[in-house]
């Protein structure tokens, strides 16, 4: 078996080179495919990690007796103290080890190689922008009858207020789009209706009252949204119950609703979403709250993962951020948003999920708010605003903390692994291809990669070569600076890709917790669904730090 566990060591890609330094692209451009691999035999066994508590990157280190092993997460014995997060103190308690109890030695099902992929494919993966750059690649061609019939009674509904309104700005929002063709296929979302006036009218009032002076017509958008498994913003206590269960009622839960602590125009945290997608598939069962609770078996979420790829040609990826999330917000949302649009310009990747994975209560972190909070106002964040967005409580669950490796690891056997993972991708051929994980973070996150005591070296080649990395160039951070000084980093640079923020976007949680306690508008900063959640729940609220 090779170093990695599961597949041949990462390839050498023809070419690559120091390519990236060259011309007016920075550097590490490159697909994200790891030049060297890991070093040999890097592994998650606690005894291993003692061998690398060295702070030397020089790689003569890296022992090869040691073997990296695929594990099942849960048979993960749990380490006994969670790490203090030094991210941005040196305070830092080393990360450690956990047991691997069981390997898990050849239950992976056979993958067909993506490396030769990589090298066919075009490499300007930084600043490599196309303005106006292709749509989501996930489709919307199979729209189920009832959403279909949702839209459109969501469109009769809002037909006279739309008729009184300015017609020039009518014609505009109705026009159709491009019509799909062979080629378009998969580019354009197919028949969504457009969704008239999604912005306006002004998003504080409440929607009945604007929407749809014909009482008919309200209440077709009242059935409407029902059948989505939304609930209008109308529905009184009885939703804002279900909206604060914290995930149990994932499927059918409300996004903004009247709950008990009232309608206030003036706040405007019962609006509506703007960016509201009537397409979003929606989890079934009982959501993240009942195994937050204790209450459920873990359930990876699946509900937006493609199994199946429109190119073949292509590496299927799926992205998976880590983090506190206390409260997710846009920027958060947009880092997502952003690495799509550098995958897609890259054509070397097809993007099959992305996921966030908050980090447990046990990240002991200033205003971290309880790990049920911090999962349900991220799934409120993606419900029903993303295609393929999902939120995984599996980290945030666990009774210890869990490192990003190990969650990494964990994502791997769900979506790669042979029993009760998903084994793979499976072409049309009828093989099956693996998915390849990379971890998105912002550039403060990495150079904490660079501070003593907070990463082991093992799991940052395990992190960066087994895996890999999306770096989200973050105001403040030379991300650039940054690679060009750490040597692991450096090492892996063909598997990281740095993402460049054309238009900055520094929403800062912290900012953002100590605006709720000033009483301050946190409006536009994050999703209004997420926004109602911490009112209703009383979130940030005590002193600095608290939760
Ligand atoms: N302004 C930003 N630019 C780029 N990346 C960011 C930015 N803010 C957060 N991130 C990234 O988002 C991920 C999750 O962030 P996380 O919630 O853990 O921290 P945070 O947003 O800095 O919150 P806090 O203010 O509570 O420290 C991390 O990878 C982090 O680097
Ligand atoms: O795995 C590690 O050793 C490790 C060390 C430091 C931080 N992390 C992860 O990085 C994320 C840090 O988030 P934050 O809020 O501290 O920026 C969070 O998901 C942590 O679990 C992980």
């Amino acid at each position: 078996m090779a170093a990695n566990g599961f597949k041949s060591p990462a390839p050498v890609l023809p070419g690559l080179g120091l390519h990236s330094f060259h011309n007016d692209s920075p550097p590490f451009a490159g697909a994200a495919t790891s030049e060297q691999g890991e070093p040999d035999h890097i592994s998650l066994d606690p005894s291993d990690q003692n061998r690398f508590a060295s702070s030397s990157h020089d790689d003569s280190h890296l022992k090869p007796e040691l073997h990296y092993q695929s594990q099942h997460a849960h048979l993960i014995a749990p380490f006994p103290n969670a790490p203090i997060n030094t991210a941005h103190s040196n305070q830092a308690t080393p990360t450690q080890a956990q047991s691997i109890l069981n390997p898990i030695p050849q239950r992976m099902p056979t993958f067909s190689s993506d490396e030769h992929l990589s090298s066919s494919r075009s490499r300007r993966l930084v600043s490599g922008y196309l303005f106006g750059n292709p749509p989501s690649p996930v489709g919307t061609k199979d729209i189920p009858a009832d959403m279909a019939k949702a839209v459109q009674a969501l469109q009769a509904a809002k037909a006279p207020a739309a008729a009184a309104g300015d017609a020039a700005r009518d014609s505009k929002t109705t026009s159709p789009r491009p019509s799909p063709n062979s080629e378009d296929e998969g580019r354009y979302p197919l028949p969504t209706p457009p969704i008239q006036d999604r912005d306006s009218p002004p998003l504080s009032a409440p929607y009945k009252s604007y929407s749809s002076p014909n009482p008919n017509n309200a209440l077709a958008l009242e059935q409407s949204t029902q059948a989505l498994g939304a609930v209008s913003l109308n529905d009184g206590p009885e939703t804002g119950a279900k909206l604060n269960d914290g995930g149990a009622v994932m499927a059918g839960s409300a996004r903004i609703t009247g709950t008990d602590t009232g309608y206030d125009a003036l706040e405007g945290r019962n609006d509506g979403e703007a960016d509201l997608d009537l397409s979003a598939p929606q989890a079934e069962g009982g959501g993240s709250g009942a195994y937050l609770r204790g209450e459920a078996a873990y359930e990876f979420p699946r509900h937006r993962l493609r199994k199946t790829m429109r190119d073949e040609s292509k590496i299927p990826l799926v992205i998976v951020a880590c983090g506190s999330f206390s409260p997710p917000t846009y920027l958060h949302l947009r880092m997502f948003e952003m690495a799509k649009d550098e995958i897609v310009e890259s054509q070397t990747y097809e993007i099959m999920a992305g996921y966030y994975s908050p980090v447990s209560s046990y990240y002991k972190k200033a205003g971290l708010a309880p790990a049920n909070h911090r999962v349900r106002m991220c799934e409120l964040a993606v419900e029903h605003t993303s295609t393929w967005l999902m939120v995984d409580p599996w980290e945030a669950g666990q009774s210890e903390y869990q490192r990003t490796a190990v969650v990494l690891d964990h994502f791997d056997d769900l979506l790669n692994g042979g029993e009760d993972g998903e084994g793979g991708v499976i072409m049309s051929d009828g093989k099956k291809r693996r998915y390849k994980i990379m971890l998105l973070a912002g550039g403060d996150l990495i150079e904490s990669f660079g501070e003593p005591g907070v990463w082991s070296e093992p799991d940052l080649h395990i992190i960066l070569g087994r895996f890999g990395c999306l770096i989200v160039e973050r105001a403040g951070s030379d991300v650039w600076a940054f690679l060009l000084s750490h040597d692991i980093l450096y090492h892996h640079r063909r598997n990281v890709i740095v993402i460049k923020q054309l238009i900055y976007n520094d929403i800062s949680s912290t900012k953002v917790r100590l605006f709720v306690r000033r009483g301050m508008s946190i409006k536009y900063l994050l999703p209004n669904s997420v926004i109602q959640y911490i009112y209703d729940n009383k979130l940030y609220r005590g002193k600095i730090g608290a939760p």
